[in-house]
């Protein structure tokens, strides 16, 4: 019986579907067919921050499993709420692939001129490049990748940032002028990584899936996850977190930055990979205590 894998229609995703599809086949076997399904997020063209956030996406693929259409689906993990919806279970997480930030556009990003316009709808990233350079201008942009990169190709912007995972999963990373380093631009909680999910009670399917799970990638993205969840922030706010899981110690770090990139609060923390969650509301609490909380309440509307 063919499994059949729900994805969004844009070329990152049916191409991160794929790869998810290929390897489950590679594992088990079994053959998987791609199923494209239109989101309210890719047809609307209002600004992500008025639906609600990327939720819209991953609502739409959940909708698809619950009339059984679909067997499972794949989101790109740092979309996903964190707030779990009980009917879905997160079956596997695979190998993270390049977690961090990429320029797309001629010049290196210290090269750019002063006010050259850099296009980037997260407040996140406009908070920390703001704090490095804030003498650019920041273009609130939306659309997929290939709109976003031809904002570059048309003259219209001087640069764009995006997900180097997701230039690489559309072979656009002949365009990147620079990768940031966690240390310059902190990641979103999960940036790189996939999620495999199907319904809670599919038993069957959930012990299949499990063959595509990374351990270290799931105990990473778990800890990145839940600093989000412990500052109560949502995926527009400005908040970073990058782990790392190297089979025996989780090494965690966490950034807020204020909206106008002026002040922020940063705190690393390590621990074992199975204290994932406990080590990572720890570090949150100790980040609100200083004052995290009302940095992102700052000027956020
Ligand atoms: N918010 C949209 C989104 N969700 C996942 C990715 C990139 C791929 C990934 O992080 O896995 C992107 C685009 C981007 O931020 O450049």
């Amino acid at each position: 019986m063919t499994l059949r894998l729900g994805t969004r229609r844009s070329l990152m995703a049916t191409t991160q579907s794929q790869m998810v599809a290929d390897a489950y086949t590679a594992r088990t076997g079994r053959a998987v067919e791609l199923v494209g399904v239109t989101t309210f997020g890719d047809v609307s063209k209002a600004h992500l921050a008025q639906l609600g956030g990327t939720g819209v996406f991953v609502s739409a693929l959940r909708d698809k499993l619950m009339e059984g259409e679909i067997d499972f689906a794949v989101h790109s993990l740092k979309d996903l709420p964190t707030k779990q919806d009980p009917r879905v279970t997160l079956a596997a997480i695979p190998a993270r692939h390049d977690h961090r930030d990429a320029l797309v556009g001629r010049l290196r990003f210290a090269d750019l001129a002063p006010g050259a316009r850099v296009g980037t709808g997260s407040p996140r990233r406009v908070a920390m490049l703001r704090a490095m350079r804030p003498d650019l201008e920041y273009v609130p942009i939306r659309g997929n990748a290939d709109t976003r990169i031809g904002k570059v190709t048309s003259g219209e912007l001087d640069a764009v940032v995006l997900a180097s995972a997701g230039l690489t999963r559309i072979s656009r990373t002949s365009e990147i002028a620079q990768i940031f380093e966690v240390e310059e631009l902190m990641p979103a909680p999960g940036q790189g990584a996939l999620a495999v999910e199907c319904l809670s009670d599919r038993d069957d399917l959930i012990d299949f899936l499990a063959v595509l799970d990374d351990p270290r990638t799931r105990s990473a993205v778990t800890a990145e996850r839940e600093v989000l969840a412990a500052l109560e922030a949502g995926c527009s706010a400005p908040v970073g977190a990058f782990a790392h899981d190297d089979g025996q110690t989780l090494n965690l770090t966490a950034l807020v930055v204020a909206l106008d990139g002026r002040r922020a609060v940063r705190k690393s923390t390590a621990g074992s990979p199975s204290e994932a969650v406990s080590l990572a509301r720890t570090l949150a609490d100790e980040m609100i205590s200083e004052g995290a909380d009302r940095l992102m309440g700052e000027h956020s509307h």
